[in-house]
């Protein structure tokens, strides 16, 4: 509950983040009762590998504060996208906390932003879109997959975030995105196995002024087509990104200083008197040994505004005879 502002202290029901080690993070309910695989009410408790912990015992602590587990100890803290994505129950391949900055970034989010989605998947990404534009804008999320749209609207409920996002069962490169939305968005993002099947659609969703699409894909096969697509459609700015990030290890090292007394002894002529090597120890960074993995590429694009696309589409036109 949380998710919607800064809470002070732990309520019944609220998911809390709870943080052992930088590897072991986990969300839980503030609960006292939860209802077992068979069905049965038993007293929620969570077992982590440094002892038990009763969940309802956090309700009425404060957020941040540090809990006694029977062999070691915590913190509970308040969730924010980035902990959810790290702890959230996946039911898809999820969108990490690095390429969705640069998601919001480029898609020009802002606080009043009307933004679709398709697929919802496990809402990892939905949930920082629905922080990049609270409170006055607005996510609509897309999944033909029911159970997965379901599940996500439950947790955007039980994290009170439901007035900002609405969530649709449907399939959105056979069917788009519904009447109800067209020219009402200012971005589009897409991560989908066929993202150029639903870039005609985004067409008629981005607002007449024109606005930012993005597609999520791992393969460069897909990246190809949807490019094509972008192109044909009148799409313009087509750029594609990975993001790799890349964590350097900050260490300390001795390192000889330069001395340069032996330029003048060389000079006249003398010897000079033999010093031992003066050593400096400096902090220095190191990069990793290996790269990060690849996640996927995010193909950006601009819809110019519609007096401009008949323009476009002629460019690109010239641009595809070209490159064929
Ligand atoms: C990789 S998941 C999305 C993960 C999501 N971005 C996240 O960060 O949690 C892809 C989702 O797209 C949905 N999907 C695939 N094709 C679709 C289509 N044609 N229309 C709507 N949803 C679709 C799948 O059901 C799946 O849940």
């Amino acid at each position: 509950m949380s998710f919607d502002g800064y809470k002070h202290i732990i309520y019944e029901g609220d998911t809390v983040i709870l943080y052992l080690t930088i590897t072991q993070v986990y969300c839980i309910k503030a609960e006292t009762k939860t209802v077992n695989k068979k069905g049965t009410v038993v007293e929620n408790v969570f077992q982590t590998p440094y002892g038990a912990l009763k969940c309802g015992e956090l309700i009425g602590k404060y957020y941040g504060s540090k809990i006694s587990l029977s062999k070691g100890w915590g913190y509970v803290l308040q969730p924010t996208p980035e902990l959810w994505t790290i702890t959230l129950p996946h039911r898809t391949q999820i969108i990490y906390t690095p390429d969705i900055s640069m998601i919001i970034l480029q898609l020009e989010l802002c606080p009043g932003s009307t933004v679709v989605e398709s697929g919802t998947g496990s809402g990892s990404l939905s949930h920082a879109l629905i922080r990049a534009v609270k409170p006055h804008g607005h996510l609509y999320t897309f999944d033909f997959h029911e159970a997965r749209a379901d599940t996500a609207l439950e947790e955007f409920r039980d994290h009170g975030l439901a007035n900002y996002v609405t969530v649709n069962t449907r399939d959105v490169c056979e069917n788009g995105f519904g009447d109800d939305l067209n020219y009402k968005a200012d971005a589009v993002f897409l991560d989908l196995p066929h993202p150029w099947l639903a870039i005609p659609h985004a067409l008629n969703v981005l607002k007449r002024t024109g606005g930012r699409l993005c597609s999520f894909s791992p393969c460069i096969e897909q990246v190809q087509r949807s490019c094509l697509m972008l192109l044909k459609l009148g799409f313009q700015e087509i750029q594609t990104v990975e993001v790799l990030q890349t964590q350097y290890g900050v260490h300390q090292r001795h390192l000889p200083v330069l001395n340069l007394d032996f330029l003048k002894n060389e000079k006249d002529g003398s010897e000079g008197e033999k010093k031992e090597r003066e050593v400096q120890k400096v902090v220095t960074m190191i990069p990793p040994p290996s790269m990060p993995g690849h996640t996927g590429y995010l193909t950006f694009a601009t819809l110019p505004p519609v007096w401009a696309r008949n323009l476009q589409i002629t460019l690109n036109q010239n641009d595809i005879n070209e490159a064929d």
